[in-house]
């Protein structure tokens, strides 16, 4: 079994964070690994506080991780300050780690800031050794300046965030009203991974859930084209389930039980 570490914040609610991508690595039969970067008090409805790690734990942490188990993907999510990302990227450098996907998480969908504002220019250096980004659209405005408001905005983000290094990027469509299509630059070409707006409410936690399945795939040997195409189907069909759990947006729903039964497979 591969192992998969998730660098991130904890979610209490379980939507989310932590540990939206644990079960999703469990779902899609990896070993999960993680790393904590802050401690965050939310609910289906916003976030309440959060609480930093220092740079020191999360450098432990991952020692204690890449000197033991080193992981064959790894997924970064809420990063919180420029000094985490910092230790962050130096130790992911100095283990080279492999197959690293970094969603650049700035917001939740409630509207509470999960990253520093005067942290963005260290999360564009995070970004550099990313192969796979996976901003959605309000962070893939707020890493370029620019203005999306169709496939063509989308498309021009994704290259010039690849200018930041990342060597795929994957702008998520999530947030556009008409449908659900994701575009993948890989420095080259322009993949679209369509996807049809699913009329629901209980989208709490579909960017984690989507880059550690991406981080999954990888780790299972999928290419970056099979990891985001396979992780867009996982996403889409977790959205389909999603639990109708609590007062606000609930979370999406993990499928172990549809995956264990063989109705779905894992590519
Ligand atoms: N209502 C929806 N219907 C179908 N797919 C969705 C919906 N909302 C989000 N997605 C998909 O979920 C994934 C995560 O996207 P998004 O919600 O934009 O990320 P984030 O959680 O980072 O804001 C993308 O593949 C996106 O297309
Ligand atoms: C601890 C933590 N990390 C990330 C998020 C953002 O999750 P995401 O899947 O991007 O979207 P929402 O859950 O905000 O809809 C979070 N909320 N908490």
């Amino acid at each position: 079994m591969q192992p998969v570490l998730s660098i991130a914040g904890s979610d209490c609610s379980g939507g989310a964070g932590i540990q939206a991508d644990l079960k999703t690595m469990c779902a899609l039969g990896v070993y999960g690994m993680t790393v904590i970067t802050a401690i965050t008090a939310q609910n289906t409805t916003g976030v309440f506080a959060v609480t930093e790690l220092t740079p020191e734990m999360v450098r432990q942490q991952m020692q204690a991780i890449f000197e033991d188990i080193p992981p064959a993907a790894v997924k970064i999510g809420m990063v919180s300050s420029a000094p985490i990302i910092r230790t962050i990227r130096e130790t992911l450098q100095a283990y080279d780690a492999k197959n690293i996907v970094v969603d650049p998480v700035m917001v939740a969908k409630s509207g509470h800031f999960l990253l520093q504002p005067e942290a963005v220019d260290e999360l564009r250096h995070l970004l550099a050794i990313a192969d796979v980004a996976t901003p959605n659209i309000p962070e893939a405005e707020a890493l370029t300046g620019l203005t999306i408001e169709d496939a063509a905005g989308m498309e021009a983000a994704a290259r010039q965030i690849a200018q930041s290094g990342a060597k795929h990027v994957l702008v998520k469509g999530g947030h556009r009203c008409n449908d659900a299509n994701d575009l993948l630059f890989d420095g080259n070409q322009i993949m679209v991974l369509p996807g049809k707006r699913i009329d629901t409410k209980n989208t709490h936690g579909t960017g984690c859930t989507l880059s550690s399945a991406i981080a999954s795939y990888l780790a299972r040997g999928a290419t970056v084209a099979e990891a985001v195409s396979q992780a867009k189907t996982y996403i889409t069909a977790a959205i389909t389930h999603a639990l109708p759990l609590g007062q606000g947006a609930g979370p999406v729903g993990h499928l172990i039980d549809l995956y264990q039964k063989g109705k779905l497979t894992y590519n």
